[in-house]
């Protein structure tokens, strides 16, 4: 499966926010510099309302225009500040788990695989695949409403995962699970997105899922200014 799965990853290099300022109307919500190398997991933290998911938006372009940026976003030196969100590959994954209800569990993951895999049988080993790799053999022709939350978690990761992401950004994706699996969540996650050497960034309140990701953190706090 490794070498599955590895085929279809792209090349890993740095993300970097290269002096990002964000504002909404006079208020300075942002300002942050910070370069997250391949396989590292830069975590974000702050309060309620400090900016945390605009900056991930701000990342993943998909950021409103109600904001006002400076500062550029550069994968390696590919400015992708302008790139729509649509070409960026980026592996996004957030509180839900999001999974296509019309689709079957399989159908989920097999939709994110980059079209240059040809062909319907390739496509559907790499996502049968990927479902096993992470205790799911078996499940692709099921239903995702039929799955737990954890189940559907890891659906989400995987459908992440084939897509060839060059960078992941994490929006609390763990928050909405419980304690024991949260934490064998973030373990997955962290481990996979360290082996892909994928650049990760991730927005958490939980100190434990600062702790666990290993890597820096900031900590960005809430100002006004006239
Ligand atoms: N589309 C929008 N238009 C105008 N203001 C917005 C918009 N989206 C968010 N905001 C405001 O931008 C600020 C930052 O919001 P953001 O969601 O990034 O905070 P956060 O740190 O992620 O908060 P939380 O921890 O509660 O998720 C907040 O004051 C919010 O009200």
């Amino acid at each position: 499966m490794q070498e599955i799965t590895g085929s279809i990853l792209t090349k890993t290099r740095p993300l970097m926010l290269s002096d990002v300022t964000i504002r909404l109307g006079s208020r300075m919500l942002l300002a942050v510099s910070a370069k997250v190398m391949p396989g590292e997991v830069l975590t974000i933290m702050g309060p309620s309302g400090s900016g945390k998911s605009t900056l991930l938006a701000f990342a993943g372009g998909f950021l409103d225009r109600a904001f006002e940026v400076s500062g550029r976003l550069l994968i390696g030196t590919k400015d992708l500040t302008e790139t729509p969100a649509n070409q960026r590959h980026a592996g996004i994954l957030f509180q839900d788990p999001l999974l296509f209800p019309h689709l079957s569990v399989g159908g989920n993951v097999a939709f994110a695989i980059p079209p240059a895999v040809k062909g319907g049988k390739a496509r559907r080993a790499l996502a049968e695949a990927a479902l096993k790799e992470v205790g799911l053999g078996g499940f692709f022709d099921r239903d995702p409403d039929t799955l737990s939350g954890g189940q559907k978690a890891r659906v989400a990761l995987q459908r992440v995962l084939v897509s060839a992401p060059e960078f992941l950004l994490l929006d609390e994706p763990f928050s909405k699970l419980d304690a024991p699996l949260r934490r064998q969540m973030r373990e997955l996650v962290f481990s996979k997105a360290k082996a892909a050497g994928l650049p990760t960034i991730l927005v958490t309140h939980d100190g434990a899922d600062a702790q666990a990701a290993g890597g820096r953190v900031i900590e960005i706090g809430i100002e006004e200014k006239a």
